[in-house]
């Protein structure tokens, strides 16, 4: 029984049912929850006079409302105050675990679940979110769903899903100095476009994703969405086990004997058949920046602004679009533009590894004069464990904010906002116009390392040459 991807083994075990409309239905293992796109779904259920099918695989945290300046309650802004209420209510009045920031656990829903063990290979996750595809760094399927799909999963533990075609990409050769799981992942979707992954699962592998630490393929795996692939995963290994062993949700005792051998049996043969195969060489990858508005408009850090004219063609327009919202030139230099505003942090790379790589560039140096820069740890635990480094007064010391954990500026849904159309060297995963929270902000996307380098130069600027 050989020739199955991971993709196809985790969905096969999966389905419960046909559906009239030619999809599958589908079980869902786990169901995260947040306050933003819960609360109509929520709502339905109580209208149907339904009950949540199975309490003890959903879990909520709150995110994106979050202030992570002051979290003292009631918050400042009344709509994020009243958000959060909503969601305590709903977690109460259905049984469905919480961790609050009252319980030291909360934070951005894709850096809580694999902290808690609560991400496990072979598993389906759901979750409104596009950017579930994190967890497919556990080898695991994770879908991210919309409001009515929220729902279905809540009502009945399924989901309605066609299926997908899979997409190997291979990543061979050793990443250089300062090239990080954030530039491979923005190298891929220069490649391949933000539309490339339509219809496809992206299965990660080869050398650099093997040797990629869990942190680094939840970065890669968090921007499958960016691509356009549904999901993104990378073959559960001795990695992924050794992460997940002893965590909160993690199986004990002779379970987790038992689950390794279930784990390790989900990865795809080494005959297995895909729908297609790209290769790329991890030598040709620098650190990237996004120059645009999309995260597939960006340049490797020595790089000039493409001239739209040589693009293919279908980019065109949207090259031209992008210049003119960011008031760049074909052909000027990425590097020596300068920014206001400096942001680490997010499901994308506000991790640990993040923190701790953002700050060895940071030691001993300052932020340039004017910069407002900040760290936002993705969770409770990451800021802790951070703070049980140090780091975070490296931090401070470098002229950094060190905040509470949420999302923070990546969407601007709380009070971190841009003003007018400054430019924002970040760490996160999209770019769009108006994305961080002002219609003529600007926002350029990189690794934390390079915000680093970005915030000590008062400019973008290459990261390896500060040492
Ligand atoms: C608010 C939420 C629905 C949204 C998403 O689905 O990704 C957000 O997390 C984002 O990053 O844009
Ligand atoms: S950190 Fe950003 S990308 Fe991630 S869930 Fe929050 S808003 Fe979405």
């Amino acid at each position: 029984m050989a020739r199955k991807t991971l993709f196809n083994k985790v969905w096969d075990s999966h389905v419960v049912g046909d559906l009239p409309t030619g999809q599958k239905q589908l079980f869902i293992g786990l169901h995260l929850l947040h306050e933003v796109t819960s609360p109509q779904a929520f709502a339905a259920l109580r209208e149907k006079r339904l009950s949540v099918a199975f309490p003890d695989r959903t879990f909520a945290t709150v995110d994106h409302i979050v202030p992570t300046d002051d979290q003292r309650r009631p918050f400042s802004d009344p709509l994020a105050e009243k958000m959060m209420q909503e969601l305590e209510k709903n977690v109460r009045d259905f049984g469905i675990r919480f961790f609050s920031l009252e319980s030291g656990k909360q934070g951005i829903v894709h850096v809580v679940g694999p902290e808690l063990g609560l991400t496990q290979p072979g598993m389906t996750i759901a979750c409104g979110d596009s950017h579930t595809s994190t967890h497919g760094a556990f080898g695991s399927l994770g879908f991210g769903i919309g409001t009515s799909q929220i729902r279905d999963v809540l009502a009945t533990g399924t989901l309605a899903m066609d299926p997908l075609g899979v997409r190997r990409i291979e990543v061979n050769g050793a990443l250089g100095t300062f090239v990080t799981p954030k530039d491979v992942i923005l190298f891929i979707i220069n490649r391949l476009g933000v539309k490339g992954g339509l219809g496809f699962a992206y299965e990660y592998a080869g050398d650099v994703f093997e040797d990629m630490d869990m942190e680094g393929r939840m970065t890669v795996c968090n921007m499958s969405i960016e691509g356009g692939a549904r999901v993104g995963y990378v073959n559960p290994d001795e990695k992924t086990f050794d992460y997940i062993k002893g965590r909160e949700f993690a199986p004990k005792e002779d379970a987790w004997d038992r689950a390794v051998d279930y784990w390790k049996s989900v990865a795809s043969d080494s005959d297995a058949e895909y729908d297609d195969i790209v290769r790329f060489s991890g030598e040709d990858i620098e650190p990237m920046v996004t120059w645009g508005v999309t995260p597939g408009q960006s340049v490797g850090v020595d790089g000039c602004i493409p001239e739209p004219a040589s693009l293919e063609e279908e980019e065109r327009d949207l090259a031209e679009l992008a210049l003119r919202h960011m008031g760049f030139k074909p052909g000027q230099k990425i590097a020596g533009t300068p920014i206001d505003v400096a942001f680490i942090g997010s499901c994308t790379n506000g991790r640990l590894s993040d923190l701790r790589a953002a700050a060895s560039v940071l030691k001993g140096r300052k932020v340039a004069k004017g910069i407002k820069a900040f760290v936002v740890p993705g969770s409770m635990e990451v800021k802790r464990q951070a703070e049980a480094e140090g780091l975070h007064e490296i931090f401070i010391d470098a002229g950094f904010e060190w905040r509470g954990a949420g999302c923070s500026i990546c969407l601007a849904m709380n009070t971190d906002r841009l003003k007018g159309n400054q430019i924002s060297a970040s760490s996160s995963n999209r770019n769009f116009i108006g994305r961080q929270g002002s219609p003529t902000g600007r926002t350029l996307l990189m690794s934390p390392q390079m915000v680093a380098a970005a915030a000590v130069a008062g400019e973008v600027m290459d990261v390896r040459k500060l040492g």
